[in-house]
């Protein structure tokens, strides 16, 4: 368990973390979140007693961590993997800080093992890969046996087989009972792993709940349908008292009922559908939305402030529709997160 009370960390006139309060629990993944520059980063280092708190405190299992004694035995954390001594082996740099806590030789060959780098555990770490240099992070990390483990960003430079392993290894050590607490970018990854969220914005707590919760709160779900006998459908909705709302691209969004009842209206009235989806919201589009009036930095379009993030509301489909149409990326929606 990590437990944050009034967290506060000033840098002259700036306030990087804003008296935040939460607990990290045990037993599941707690995600990071927040735009470029809330002040993740700091929260993370003040954890691991690199940056001093302007006021406020973080226990780890109800003690500070300068008070832990072999702090590795009690939370491995991934911060910058670039830290690692570029002169030595993997091994060496695993080694190093194993004798530093008293943990014992063995559980460097363990631990290489774990994360892939056995064949090149005598090879310097300065020749390593992005993805080598996050895995012998996350082998460091893991040296101890922690209770508590820490990830800031640790699908950084992975290829898809890293993250789908880094995925499982959180979810595993998780199911053991470990508190593990983990920032990403990456959204869809997030949604993924997380079982929790906590969520800040220029250092001051936004969201503290459930992945389900956090998405059912801060987006909008509704059901899509699409008929060749788009008048007939809207007519008979209508008759219904189910008001729906014609999307860009020619289909209908209903809010407030369930495609069951939907389809079931469709059916016995003889209108065929070429399609009937529930659609809700992503990860990321509820991100996006809660941390609207918090985002630090972001770019400007050419149009000066012509993409508003999407609002709640009849018309974010059309929105959603238009985004989609436009970025190739698959990571804009994901269905039922
Ligand atoms: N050593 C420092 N001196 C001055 N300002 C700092 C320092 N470290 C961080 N900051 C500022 O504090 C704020 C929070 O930074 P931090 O790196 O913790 O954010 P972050 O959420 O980790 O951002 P990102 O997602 O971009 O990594 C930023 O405005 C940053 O510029």
């Amino acid at each position: 368990m990590i437990e944050l009370d009034g967290l506060t960390k000033r840098f002259g006139n700036k306030v990087a973390v804003d008296h935040l309060s939460c607990r990290v629990s045990p037993g599941m993944v707690t995600g990071f979140l927040g735009p470029n520059g809330a002040g993740k980063s700091t929260t993370m280092r003040m954890m691991l007693d690199l940056d001093n708190p302007t006021s406020g405190t973080v226990r780890i299992d109800g003690r500070h961590y300068r008070d832990l004694q072999e702090p590795l035995k009690h939370i491995g954390a991934l911060l910058d993997a670039k830290s690692m001594h570029g002169g030595r082996s993997a091994y060496n740099n695993l080694l190093c800080l194993a004798q530093s806590n008293r943990i014992p030789a063995s559980r460097v060959s363990h631990v290489l093992d774990t994360v892939g780098l056995s064949a090149v555990a005598k090879k310097k770490s300065k020749g390593f890969s992005l993805g080598m240099g996050q895995r012998l992070g996350i082998a460091a990390a893991l040296l101890g046996d922690p209770e508590i483990l820490m990830f800031d960003e640790p699908v950084n430079g992975l290829d898809p087989e890293g993250i789908h392993w880094i995925r499982n290894l959180m979810k595993a050590l998780a199911a053991e009972g470990r508190t593990i607490f983990v920032s990403s970018h990456l959204m869809s990854e997030m949604a993924l792993t997380a079982d929790h969220l906590i969520v800040i914005g220029q250092g001051k707590l936004l969201a503290d709940t459930s992945m389900a919760d956090f998405i059912r709160e801060n987006s909008r779900s509704f059901v899509r349908m699409r008929s060749p006998e788009q008048e007939r459908l809207r007519d008979l909705l209508h008759a219904e008292g189910v008001v729906a709302v014609e999307s860009g691209n020619g289909s209908l969004e209903i809010d407030g009922e369930g495609p069951e009842r939907l389809g079931e209206l469709a059916g016995r009235n003889g209108i065929v559908l070429h399609e009937l989806s529930a659609q809700r919201a992503s990860l990321e589009e509820a991100f996006m939305q809660m941390t609207a009036g918090s985002v630090e930095y972001h770019a400007h379009s050419e149009r000066e402030g012509a993409e508003p993030p999407p609002p709640v509301g009849p018309h974010w489909g059309d929105q959603w529709n238009q985004q989609q149409a436009g970025e190739a990326t698959a990571d804009v929606r994901t269905k039922g997160v």
